[in-house]
């Protein structure tokens, strides 16, 4: 819902919001412009009685006085019968230059205030900064969610690309963004007469005025009681008419000033509504306020690059939706589907079933895991569709559930399914249903069908389980979903580097180029020349199928879309089918692979101390997270390998790394040296200042075998202890991150 509020609206509103803003822009700047043109005499320097002298002794025709709140002075005045208005430095009262407001400046407010159309213009102005106030709210309310509360809103942002660009922009602009929506919201508002214009205190003309020989303007004592800062607007009476007065305006308020005695007569504080319609416009226009309106305007400059970064995850995230059909209420619902996934394909398995259950006259609720309700008030059925990623965890639309869980209040009736979706080639085969299954009997619910686990999105074993909920259920019900193969390219090997053969762990680096016509339509548009690859970070995934086999495996990518190949690192496992098929491969040969996304395995941001850790072919991404480290922000590598003559993975690499500063430091362990150690030794010995590094934030990823990991864990597990934090701690924080296999 909350992504609804902040996506729908900002797409509607994006090209005008991008007027909007770069309008928004321009004017910001002028009050700095005109403050730095301006003479601004000291606070006590000047009286309006000082200036008015000093004005008229220089126009003696003057009819009005007016200053800007920026502190500009323009006089208003007859001569020989033609009117005029220059801009005059108060202090002398002597003219600087005739006062022509400048036309472009015109045109951009008119631009700003109302497309350059009249009044249908200006309510759309006001609508869209409704829009901006609303888009600006979901946003932040979306960010702390993503980031884990308000209170962690200052922290790295993880992730790459358009959603990083765009959440950490947002994160700089949305005050600045928020104040100028709801400024504008207000002014349009008040403008329509949808609110109150804050009583506006004209003061009536006096009834009686002394009628005596007017005094030198100089000489009037409501005018020498008025600092010149706080000028508005000074009009002076009719010549040679005694009974005309004198009309003051201020910041504080405005009367009329008897121009024989100086008194001040019908004077008008400003009310507390007035005044606060003056602080909306204020800041709104940063007039007055010079430094607020360049802020403002910064945070406007980002209006376009977050509208553009916004339609592009908008766009990333359509592409991959699978829309769903008919879906009822939460309320009306008596069947409900959640589903978990981080790559879409257990998507395409909940929307057959769903369909199918609708077929047979079932009102069926589908929706991602971390939606589940507190409350389902008529559904007898709850099934569960959820695969498992990284090593036996929650993919991305299940993250949440677990927790939502505790708040859940099932009805006594309510029965629950399982259906796993994974890969038997892992350890923890559907370890996340497994957990979840769980969880919800934990809770009280009952089974109404065993946990089932589909290997590899099998469809023969979903249309088995289908048969089983059919008989179960007693309606029909034909699950016939069978899911399309991954969509693969071609990539050509131009690159092989060979390691490890001397010590029995023969492991190469190998460097892919994609092939032209592998590029899709929007890879081919012009603006997109160089980038013949899809979108990749070093520690995605890359998948290939070998020869005769179906079933992909999964290599850890080393490079990232801009470095234009596609590196990754592979040991030849005894019998293993596609890594002795990747290390066959000559250059020149060709491959069929697919990207597939990994957001759970990159560092964090920002100036956080990155700890890496690795052993053998685990050194693919960490190589790739130190490539991309042009920021030189402090990278520690703990690596290990078998004999520094024969398997040292990418070493001159990280010499190079280590000379220009994107390593900070690397610490080796070799297990067939004379050294004997492992990784885990290299770590110990460096317990100290990994302790400094956890306490100041360091983040730590793990890349490498799952008995590596499970070492390496223990290791850091006793390094915190004195600290009296675990690993599992700086899991939840994100900062302990495993890419194991
Ligand atoms: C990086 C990665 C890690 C995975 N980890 C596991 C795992 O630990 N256990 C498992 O059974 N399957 C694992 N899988 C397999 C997925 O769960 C399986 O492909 C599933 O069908 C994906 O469904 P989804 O596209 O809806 O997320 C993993 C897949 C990837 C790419």
């Amino acid at each position: 819902m909350l992504r609804k509020l902040h996506g729908l609206p900002g797409l509607v509103a994006a090209l005008l919001l991008v007027v909007l803003a770069t309008s928004g822009v321009v004017l910001s700047v002028v009050p700095a412009l005109e403050r730095s043109g301006a003479v601004v005499p000291a606070a006590g320097e000047l009286s309006v009685a000082g200036l008015a002298e000093r004005v008229i002794t220089n126009y003696p025709g003057t009819e009005q006085i007016a200053r800007s709140l920026s502190g500009e002075v323009v006089v208003y005045y007859s001569q020989d019968g033609q009117p005029g208005a220059d801009l005059v430095n108060p202090l002398t009262g002597e003219g600087i230059a005739p006062y022509q407001p400048s036309a472009f400046v015109r045109w951009v407010k008119n631009l700003h205030r109302s497309f350059l159309m009249d009044d249908v213009g200006r309510m759309l102005a006001g609508v869209w900064a409704a829009l901006m106030v609303l888009i600006c709210l979901s946003g932040a309310f979306l960010l702390a969610r993503r980031l884990g509360g308000w209170k962690a809103m200052l922290q790295p942002i993880p992730g790459s690309g358009s959603p990083r660009i765009h959440a950490e922009l947002a994160r700089f602009a949305v005050i600045g963004l928020l104040l100028s929506a709801l400024t504008g919201s207000y002014m349009s508002a008040v403008r329509f007469g949808l609110l109150p214009e804050g009583a506006s205190t004209e003061p009536t003309f006096p009834a009686e005025v002394s009628g005596g020989v007017p005094a030198p303007a100089g000489s009037l004592k409501a005018l020498k009681n008025v600092d010149v800062n706080e000028l508005r607007e000074l009009v002076f009476p009719f010549p040679d008419d005694p009974t005309d007065v004198y009309s003051l305006s201020t910041t504080q308020g405005s009367g009329f000033v008897d121009q024989a005695t100086g008194e001040l007569l019908q004077y008008q504080a400003r009310s507390t509504g007035s005044q606060f319609h003056h602080w909306m416009v204020r800041l709104h226009t940063g007039e007055g306020l010079w430094w607020l309106g360049l802020i403002l305007g910064l945070a406007a400059l980002t209006v376009p690059v977050l509208s553009f970064t916004g339609l592009q995850i908008w766009w990333q995230r359509r592409s991959s939706a699978i829309s769903l059909g008919e879906n009822a209420s939460i309320e009306a619902a008596d069947t409900v589907i959640l589903v978990g996934s981080e790559g879409n394909t257990t998507w395409g398995f909940a929307k057959d079933l769903q369909n199918k259950l609708n077929q047979a006259g079932k009102k069926v609720h589908c929706a991602p895991m971390n939606d589940l309700a507190v409350h389902y008030p008529k559904a007898s059925v709850l099934f569960i569709l959820t695969s498992t990623y990284g090593d036996g965890d929650a993919p991305s639309s299940a993250s949440q559930f677990l927790t939502r869980l505790e708040h859940f209040q099932p009805d006594d009736g309510l029965e629950f399914v399982v259906l796993g979706f994974g890969d038997q080639q892992f350890p923890k085969f559907c370890q996340y249903a497994l957990d979840v299954d769980t969880a919800l009997s934990n809770k009280g619910l009952q089974h109404m069908h065993p946990l089932t686990r589909i290997d590899r999105g099998s469809a023969t074993q979903f249309r088995e389980w289908g048969e089983a909920i059919s008989e179960r259920m007693g309606i029909p019900l034909v699950l016939t979903h069978n899911p399309a193969p991954a969509v693969t390219s071609e990539f050509e090997l131009v690159e092989r580097v060979d390691y490890g053969v001397a010590v029995n762990a023969p492991t190469s680096i190998l460097r892919f180029k994609p092939l032209k016509n592998s590029r899709n339509l929007w890879q081919r548009l012009p603006f997109q020349n160089r980038k013949q690859l899809p979108d990749f970070e070093a520690g995605d995934l890359l998948g290939v199928a070998p020869p005769g086999d179906e079933a992909a495996r999964f290599y850890s990518l080393a490079s990232s879309a801009s470095d234009g190949i596609l590196e990754i690192c592979v040991r030849k496992q005894t019998n293993g089918l596609c890594s002795g098929y990747l290390h066959s491969l000559k250059p020149g040969d060709r491959i069929a692979g697919f990207i597939q996304k990994n957001p759970g395995f990159r560092p964090a941001g920002g100036t956080t101390p990155i700890i890496l850790v690795g052993a053998g072919a685990g050194i693919g991404p960490l190589a790739g997270f130190i490539r991309k480290n042009t920021e030189r922000n402090p990278m520690y590598l703990y690596w290990g390998g078998r004999n520094p003559d024969s398997d040292f993975l990418y070493q001159p690499e990280l010499g190079r790394y280590l000379d220009d500063q994107r390593l900070t430091r690397l610490n080796t362990a070799f297990s067939r040296s004379a050294e004997n150690a492992y990784v885990q030794d290299a770590i110990v010995a460096d317990e100290t200042a990994l302790r400094h590094q956890i306490e100041i934030g360091a983040q730590i990823l793990v890349c490498g075998g799952r008995e590596m990991a499970a070492g390496v864990r223990q290791v850091f597990d006793s390094i915190l202890k004195p600290l009296h934090m675990d690993v599992e701690e700086l899991r939840t924080e994100g900062r302990y991150l495993e890419d194991v296999y």
